[in-house]
């Protein structure tokens, strides 16, 4: 990927639906520029374009008397060359928290393969790549079920070298085995949460994780949402700071297809809680086109509309919210679809009772599980033209298979139009693995590494390990 293509850049102004219209239209900051310096002064400050793929320096903005809000452009793992690389000490901050089971073995490697291209990009050009990661949320120091031990005969099978592993992540330790190591290796440190230090973002602390390397790769998307001493301070120690191909291509997807989408663009919000999504909701409302609501909160939209909902998940502090958010998703026109029937249980359990109703026919006594089987046609129907679709949170209770229809037959469908030549992304967290589930995940555009950090930016939220990094 063209190092440009991580251009981040806010411009300004036009009335929403011009926007809209301008995004399309635009494929380059400059001309994004020319057309915001044209609005009338009430009008501008209000409009963020994101990841156009073209360089520009941040004073053309402001040289047309607009306000700049970010413009920024990180720069590359792939910037660097041989001749930057070879012999160096490279610290990379990886997201290696994989799952694993009781025997500590990884559940889920996902994780693991997804830092091979910036670990291999960095040992052929002959680097000597110091890897540390944390492992869960360790409280009490080092314990034997957080060591990233599990990791070691994975990575070395992926990369094709044999990895080498030490007890610590500063200090003499790691001083000693940096000093041992040949070009084009890798040697992992241990959970770099050992230290609580690590969560504080304790400058002495980053300054010791520096200590023993050159210069600081970040390819750790899934923990780039936290101000941490390996993902944050680390880079007041040392340079240059650059991202992996990781975050580039995470930030790509999740920014770039998101702010200057394909349209028809629909975003499929679904899950438990309407409290844990609103900003992503909010944030989406001022970009797609449409939006599709399933899972649990959709009944606090309906009890919102006053409808009853028998003992489905409602959340009942948050139904002005519910219609709050209608009423904006109307104001920007943005089509806003809620599933027409529902499948309910008369008990939260893989064996309970199940049937189809209206959605407006909840009988007491019986709980929403799933969406409908009228609203799987009414979601294909309406994601049938779209261009763009980014998913967070699955339609119904996945884990029961009773209730895995609406999720499936979603993920199916995504993967129909991904062969269509549409744009899917899958947000993280449940929804991935729903459609890990479903055996579907290489049939998506991209699929996400980081829960927290793909909601984050979602909500347009800057995340810190990114903000971080050098400029371009
Ligand atoms: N109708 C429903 N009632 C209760 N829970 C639901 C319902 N639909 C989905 N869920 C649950 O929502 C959970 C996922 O929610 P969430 O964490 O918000 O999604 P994600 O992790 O994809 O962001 C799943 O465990 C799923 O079982
Ligand atoms: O698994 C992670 O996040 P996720 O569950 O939001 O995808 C990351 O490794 C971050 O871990 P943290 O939430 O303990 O900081």
């Amino acid at each position: 990927m063209a190092p440009a293509a991580l251009l981040s850049t806010a411009i300004v102004p036009m009335a929403r639906a011009e926007c809209r219209q301008s995004h399309q239209r635009l494929r380059a900051p400059r001309m994004a520029i020319n057309s915001a310096a044209l609005a009338p002064p009430s009008l501008r400050n209000v409009f963020i374009a994101r990841n156009l793929t073209c360089g520009l320096p941040a004073g053309c903005a402001r040289g047309r008397g607009l306000r700049l809000v970010v413009l920024a452009a990180k720069r590359s793992v792939g910037d660097l060359g041989e001749v930057e690389l070879k012999g160096k000490k490279v610290l990379v901050r990886a997201d290696l928290n994989v799952p694993l089971d009781a025997d500590l073995n990884i559940t889920d490697d996902t994780r693991v393969r997804a830092a091979v291209p910036t670990l291999k990009y960095l040992t052929d050009n002959g680097a000597k790549v110091l890897l540390t990661s944390h492992l869960g949320r360790p409280k009490e120091g080092p314990e034997d079920k957080f060591r990233l031990n599990p990791v070691v005969p994975r990575l070395s099978e992926l990369l094709g070298l044999s990895v080498t592993k030490v007890d610590d992540c500063i200090g003499s330790t790691v001083e000693q085995a940096a000093a041992a190591m040949a070009d084009g290796s890798v040697l992992l440190l241990d959970n770099v949460r050992f230290y609580k230090e690590e969560t504080k973002n304790d400058p002495s602390f980053s300054e010791k994780l520096a200590a023993n390397a050159d210069l600081y790769v970040n390819d750790a998307f899934g923990t780039a949402h936290r101000a941490h001493s390996s993902t944050e301070g680390v880079t007041k120690y040392l340079s240059p700071c650059v991202a992996g191909f990781l975050l580039q291509k995470e930030l790509d997807y999740l920014d770039g297809a998101v702010s200057n989408p394909n349209r028809p663009f629909c975003a499929i919000v679904g899950g438990s809680k309407v409290s844990t999504k609103i900003t992503v909701i909010e944030s989406l409302l001022s970009k797609v086109d449409k939006i599709i609501l399933g899972g649990g909160m959709v009944f606090t939209f309906y009890k919102a509309r006053g409808m009853s909902v028998g003992d489905s998940l409602v959340e009942e502090d948050k139904l002005d919210l519910a219609r709050d958010l209608e009423k904006k998703a109307a104001d920007a026109g943005v089509e806003f679809i809620l599933p027409t029937d529902v499948c309910i249980a008369n008990k939260f359990a893989a064996d309970a009772d199940s049937q189809n109703v209206q959605a407006d026919a909840i009988p007491d006594g019986w709980m929403g599980l799933d969406v409908g089987t009228e609203s799987i046609d009414l979601i294909k129907k309406a994601l049938s033209d779209c261009k763009t679709v980014v998913w967070n949170g699955p339609m119904g209770v996945f884990e029961f298979e009773k209730f895995a229809k609406g999720t499936t037959a979603v993920a199916e469908y995504l993967a129909e139009l991904t062969a269509g030549g549409c744009t899917t992304i899958i947000g993280g967290g449940d929804s991935v693995a729903a459609v890990e589930q479903a055996g579907l995940g290489t049939k998506m555009s991209h699929i996400s590494t980081g829960g927290g950090a793909s909601l984050e930016l979602l909500e347009g939220k800057v995340l810190p390990g990114v903000a971080a990094l050098d400029e371009s």
